[in-house]
């Protein structure tokens, strides 16, 4: 797996990182939600960069200007509840993306510490030789992300895949570096270093789902 950690190079994303990790900035859910989703437009740009493009002209009123445009199939899925305001950002990049959503959420069983991912929600186009975006804010043990694509697996096989996530911890992204092949890319804005006994990336922002839509109730 090839990851582009975004955080290696300063840039403004320092800011809207920031912004969403503050204890205090991070419950204006409103400012929450656009930080995301704005990060998720960055980490779009950047991937941007590795579609494959071909020559395309287009007519101006006083000429032809000579570009190239991508010409990959993309197929942008996202995990909810948090993966909605970085869905909404690629989306705003990728107009002409075919769109998949999945439930995956921590069930917790008799404790905190254990946990086991539960996919029910799924809707989804053919993922069949397109290029498929799996994003989901956050990459704690990376149990989601693989659930996700076990779940996706009966849609095809993709051409390319692209995982994006806002805050990983290094034990997630180790993991899911093992579940998917050489070829495939992780966008990512940070790299944290751990996780606590309940699987919260540290020093991480807190749960994602929460800060954008509210506490839950345990199911
Ligand atoms: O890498 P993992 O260990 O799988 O953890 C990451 C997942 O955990 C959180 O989901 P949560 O169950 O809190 O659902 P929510 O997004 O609805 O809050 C988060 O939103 C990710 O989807
Ligand atoms: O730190 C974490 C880990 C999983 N899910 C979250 O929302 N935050
Ligand atoms: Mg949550």
């Amino acid at each position: 797996m090839q990851i582009h950690n975004l955080s290696e190079t300063p840039s403004i994303l320092n800011t809207f990182i920031s912004e969403i990790r503050d204890k205090v900035i991070q419950n204006d859910s409103m400012r929450f939600r656009r930080n995301i989703e704005r990060i998720g437009e960055i980490l779009g740009y950047e991937l941007s960069k590795s579609l494959s493009f071909e020559a395309h002209n287009v007519s101006t009123p006083l000429g032809i200007a000579n570009t190239t445009m991508h010409k990959n199939d993309i197929v942008l899925c996202s995990i909810l509840r948090a993966g909605v305001p970085l869905h909404n950002g690629l989306l705003n990049y990728f107009d002409a993306a075919e769109n998949a959503f999945i439930s995956a959420y921590r069930q917790h069983k008799h404790n905190p510490e254990s946990f086991e991912i539960v996919v029910e929600y799924l809707a989804c186009p053919s993922i069949e030789g397109k290029t498929l975006i799996l994003a989901d804010p956050m990459l704690a043990t990376g149990q989601s992300m693989v659930a996700t694509f076990e779940a996706l697996k009966p849609f095809g096989t993709p051409k390319e895949i692209h995982l994006v996530s806002v805050i990983g911890a290094q034990k997630g992204v180790d993991y899911v570096a093992k579940a998917f092949n050489a070829e495939t890319h992780l966008w990512i804005a940070a790299i944290d270093d751990t996780l606590n006994d309940k699987g919260y990336i540290i020093p991480g922002l807190g749960d994602a789902g929460d800060l954008a839509f509210g506490i839950k109730l345990q199911q």
